[in-house]
């Protein structure tokens, strides 16, 4: 296996790391190992905040349920700290479960109120628990051993923070990397997306918190072990702020913005609480003002953290597709001319408003079907309801026999339904092959376990090149550019390879040429037709009447929420009530 040079560095860091305990003194020795337990809760928030998007100031809590299990089941039943790390795992993540389960569902600003609510009461249960010392705490609580060796010395114990925090950054990192991480990064832009590909929006959010928890009770563990005694100041909201802070001022998005960022602050922390009261020539808590102030003027010019600053200067992760030779499993393709898609007497109500009502029609594979109509016609209601977005008032939606009409999204993208969207829905930081891959998420299978274990690698393979292929196919070539730069058309048109990896037997498009150029437009219809005779069904929402009428075979006018009028375009065109209320009776 060859390594690249990120991971040559990473290994470097890490060796420098293991040789401090050689050249530093004990102090510092004690609050780089507090660096690493830090790093280890800013670990979890990289992936619920800066990956998956759900702010969380209850992390120290989560830290604080670690720690008091395995301290509590160390003093009161002499259990090994070994031991009492599984049970420290297994009790946080059973609180973080049934706190996600409640609170996850929660959108916007609620989210991160819960955690302020359950990181207060947290902090609260421990303070009072009879079991748990009260606020004064629980000392005594016995060092880690190692083959018999207590990891009781300052060096000793660094060894085994960093150790711990080297192996779950290399998993978190491999997390990142596969097709569960891609699927956490579209988590943060919304959940129609990732649904649209496949992706269980709620399950992975409630793994991801999990996860990030589990993180935060291995930090408390090592906290607890490594002080010998606890009690809940170092578990209270401040600390959960703090932890954000690190996570933020680093960069929330990468594993190396979770060290960057715990090193930062705490050994800030430590400068300023010898310097200020040097300067200032009077003793009292300056520090927290003057992190406020930096903190915020942090975020003025760097909003992402400082990672991203320094990974200029990194070497560029590699450029090249991974070697593999696995293929991923195919839908079953209907035969040319099957009924594919079937709409029968389909209706959806907003309230009063009948946005859609009683439309019928069917779509034969290999066809390609234009659905138009006014603006308010229904058309985007119409194509929500067949894509799972929004349920049917009444009617029926059957995609190759089968009845979708109740069906999420999640699940007819799973039957081989893609689509793209009429606002584009990429993920600008991320390049056109990772964009694209995010569509072959229901064709893999490797779970979290996998993911973090690195043994999904053939699959991972198999995904870059059918995404490759599929880029190849709409005409993309630098499959390393980040879609961000793309202009608007090529964004346009790599949705659309997005949804192509999916292998779909029917894709919508809902309006692909909205806000192209002349020459993009021309592109597109090229395309399509390009696609048409590669024998793929497309079902198209479009205003553009010279891309409709070039492309499609037949089209579905809607007005007012009903169907108007069904044919070809040549029979549409000269339709007398379309002419009339949807041309104007001008075409
Ligand atoms: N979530 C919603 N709640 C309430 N009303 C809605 C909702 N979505 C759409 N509507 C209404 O349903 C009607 C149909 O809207 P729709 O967006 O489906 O039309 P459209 O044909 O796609 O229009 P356009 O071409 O402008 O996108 C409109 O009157 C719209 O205001």
């Amino acid at each position: 296996m060859r390594l690249g040079s990120r991971t040559w560095l990473a290994l470097a860091f890490f060796a420098v790391i293991a040789l401090l305990p050689f050249l530093l003194p004990t102090f510092y020795l004690t609050l780089l190992g507090n660096v690493g337990i830090y790093a280890l809760v800013a670990l979890g928030l990289v992936l619920l905040t800066g990956v998956a998007g759900s702010t969380s100031f209850g992390q120290a809590a989560f830290m604080g349920v670690g720690a008091y299990t395995s301290a509590v089941l160390c003093l009161r039943f002499g259990l090994s700290p070994w031991l009492t790390l599984f049970a420290a795992v297994v009790v946080t993540g059973m609180v973080a479960l049934i706190l996600g389960a409640i609170t996850l569902r929660m959108q916007g600003h609620f989210l991160p109120l819960a955690t302020i609510a359950w990181g207060l009461s947290l902090y609260y249960t421990f303070g009072n628990a009879p079991f748990a010392g009260g606020f004064t705490g629980l000392t005594g609580v016995p060092p880690i051993s190692l083959f018999g060796l207590a990891l009781n010395t300052p060096s000793r114990f660094y060894w085994l923070v960093w150790a711990v925090l080297a192996l779950c950054a290399w998993v978190t990192q491999n997390l990142l990397q596969s097709r569960t991480g891609r699927a956490m990064r579209a988590l943060r832009g919304g959940v129609t997306v990732a649904e649209s590909f496949g992706v269980n929006t709620y399950a992975l959010r409630v793994q991801t918190f999990l996860l990030s928890a589990v993180l935060a009770a291995v930090a408390g563990w090592l906290y607890a072990h490594g002080q010998g005694f606890i009690n809940p100041t170092p578990f209270g909201l401040p600390q959960g702020i703090e932890f954000l802070f690190m996570a933020v001022v680093g960069g929330s998005g990468s594993v190396g913005g979770a060290i960057l960022g715990a090193g930062l602050i705490t050994l800030l922390r430590d400068q300023l609480q010898n310097l200020l009261p040097k300067l200032l020539g009077q003793s009292g808590d300056f520090v927290t003002p003057v992190f406020g102030i930096l903190v915020i003027l942090m975020l003025q010019v760097a909003r992402e953290g400082l990672w991203p600053l320094l990974e200029r200067v990194l070497p560029r992760p590699p450029q090249t597709l991974m070697p593999g030779t696995e293929r991923l499993p195919l839908h079953a393709k209907p035969a040319s001319g099957e009924e594919l898609l079937k709409l029968e007497g389909v209706s959806k109500h907003f309230g009063g408003l009948k946005a859609v009502s009683e439309v019928s029609f069917s779509l034969r594979s290999g066809e390609i079907l234009g659905l138009i109509g006014p603006n308010g016609a229904g058309k985007s209601t119409l194509f929500n309801v067949i894509s799972g977005v929004l349920p049917p008032t009444s009617g029926k939606v059957t995609l190759r026999g089968k009845d979708i009409s109740h069906f999420a999204s999640r699940q007819i993208a799973r039957l081989g339904m893609a689509r793209t969207f009429q606002h584009v829905r990429l993920f600008p930081e991320m390049t056109l092959l990772g964009n694209a891959m995010m569509g072959g998420y229901a064709r893999a299978h490797a779970g979290m376990t996998r993911s973090l274990l690195h043994l999904e690698r053939g699959e991972e393979a198999a995904l870059q090149h059918d995404a490759a292929r599929q880029l190849a196919r709409v005409g993309l070539g630098n499959v390393f550019e980040l879609a961000g730069n793309l202009p608007l058309g090529q964004q346009r048109i790599l949705e659309i390879a997005r949804a192509l990896v999916a292998d779909p037997t029917l894709l919508l498009l809902d309006e692909p040429a909205a806000g192209l150029r002349v020459g993009e437009k021309r592109e597109l219809s090229a395309l399509l037709r390009k696609l048409q005779g590669e024998g793929v069904t497309i079902l198209i929402v479009e205003h553009d009447m010279d891309l409709v009428m070039n492309v499609v075979d037949r089209l579905v006018v809607m007005n007012y929420g009903e169907k108007l009028a069904e044919g070809t375009p040549r029979e549409i065109q000269q339709h007398p009530a379309v002419r009339e209320a949807y041309l104007g009776g001008a075409a």
